[in-house]
């Protein structure tokens, strides 16, 4: 079926569908089981608040995830109705993992406590267990450990999740991340509760036998190059070699049509280069590419050893464009602002990202005849937070903005990969992400970017 956590506007999507179907619903009167469901429409009605825009409403991980469920209990209801037919696609339970699995890789990268996290809209004690299962398969102990305990604070005589159930999940999440005492603490809970719980006085017995005791509370886990650059804490640039760094306008060395409209060149960083060129597309475009490639999204996937295949350090959805006069003045103005030619170019991939949707560390190059020379990457719009493009062997984080393209190339002038290209699109923590990838070959370029037998330029 369809996969929906994979892309904030693929939920967007559904999201002002199922407003209407609802809508549809409390307006129709000849269905047989119309009383049933209209006895129940008005709360479900409720939680679809009619102001608000759907892609809106997906710049908060949280309220999207909480959506997402939602809407799965309420499709799944009114496709339970006899004699209603279902016109929408139900997100399915991997959906519902794959959004948690998204928030608690902002939790990581970003360093958030469920209660950081959970500021803006708040999550009730069911949907946070599920949280902490997904993070407790993930092996994310403390992570599980903490939403475990935020869904005990909020455990309420609707919850279907039981305290029983959080407390052995408490005391063993707790036990696998370090602190013995409070792991104990935790069994000795379930027991109290429960005295006839066997399988919870062995686990006790078990605890008891050994020791130690960490601080339970802070976040801990090893921060990579990759995530410290995600979350701003380090950036090159803000040194003094920033100092050289400069802007300027191109006239492309006399390309006619740039005399008049000369494109806004911004070094990012000198070596390797990465250059950033402003207001390369504009609103317009950026609007039709975004409808041309909606009805057309699929998961992302990675390319490992000659095959794709879809994967955890990818999470979004994307598509390449089948050629069109829309897609050739894009690549026509990539062109015009990088000097190369677009011959052996690809279409451009247009690409949403999903809940916490992020793309891991990777080169672009394929390593094959006729590779990926150059990348030019376009923000499709502002990211709020998080959401950097950013490059772990040099230390620059580019912030998506509007418009514009980041260029570098990934291979050397010999040909060779240049392995400090490798780069990666963070999670977005707030708002969504639109990207466009222009990948440049190799073929084409004979003389626009004579090749060398040095092995370092
Ligand atoms: O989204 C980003 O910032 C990076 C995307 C990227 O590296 C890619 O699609 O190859
Ligand atoms: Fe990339």
């Amino acid at each position: 079926g369809h996969e929906f956590f994979s892309s904030t506007d693929q939920i967007a999507q559904l999201y002002g569908k199922t407003k209407e179907l609802l809508k549809v619903f409390s307006q129709c009167n000849d269905a047989e089981n119309v009383e049933t469901i209209k006895s129940v429409l008005p709360n479900l009605l409720f939680s679809y608040s009619d102001s608000e825009n759907p892609e809106e409403a997906m710049r908060n991980p949280v309220a999207a995830y909480r959506l997402l469920r939602q809407m799965r209990n309420d499709l799944i209801y009114i496709v339970n109705q006899p004699n209603l037919y279902q016109l929408l696609e139900i997100p399915q339970l991997e959906d519902l993992d794959g959004a948690a699995s998204g928030l608690i890789r902002l939790q990581e990268i970003y360093k958030l406590h469920p209660e950081d996290i959970t500021k803006e809209t708040s999550l009730n004690a069911d949907e946070a267990y599920n949280v902490g299962l997904v993070a407790y398969d993930e092996e994310k102990f403390q992570h599980a450990f903490l939403w475990f305990l935020y869904s005990l604070d909020r455990l309420t005589e609707y919850s279907t999740t039981t305290e029983e159930e959080l407390l052995h999940y408490l005391s063993s999440s707790v036990y696998h991340f370090g602190s013995l005492s409070v792991a104990i603490y935790f069994s000795q809970e379930l027991l109290n509760l429960d005295p006839s719980n066997d399988e919870a006085r062995a686990q006790l017995n078990r605890l008891l036998h050994l020791q130690s005791n960490p601080d339970i509370f802070t976040l801990n886990t090893e921060s990579s190059n990759y995530e410290t650059l995600c979350r701003g804490e380090v950036d090159e640039r803000t040194s003094k070699r920033q100092r050289a760094l400069s802007c300027r306008y191109s006239t492309g060395e006399g390309n006619p049509r740039l005399m008049y409209a000369p494109v806004k060149e911004e070094v990012e960083w000198d070596e390797p280069q990465i250059i950033r060129y402003h207001d390369i597309i504009s609103d317009r475009e950026i609007e039709f590419l975004k409808n041309i490639s909606r009805p057309q999204l699929s998961r992302s996937e990675i390319y490992v050893s000659g095959n794709n295949k879809l994967s955890k350090l990818r999470v979004s959805q994307s598509v390449f464009l089948g050629e069109s006069p829309e897609e050739a003045r894009v690549s026509q103005k990539i062109a015009d602002a990088t000097g190369l030619s677009m011959e052996s170019a690809e279409t451009l991939l247009v690409q949403n990202y999903g809940i916490g949707g992020a793309f891991e560390q990777h080169i672009d190059a394929l390593e094959t005849v006729n590779d990926r020379i150059a990348t030019c990457l376009i923000y499709m719009n502002d990211v709020e937070i998080g959401g950097a493009t950013v490059f772990p062997k040099f230390g620059v984080a580019v912030q998506p903005k509007k418009g514009s393209a980041v260029f570098w190339y990934n291979l050397l002038r010999n040909g060779e990969v240049n392995w400090n290209t490798e780069h990666a699109g963070c999670p977005v923590l707030v708002g969504n992400k639109w990207v466009a990838n222009k990948w440049i070959h190799e073929i084409g370029q004979e003389f626009r970017r004579p090749c060398s037998l040095s092995d370092w330029e």
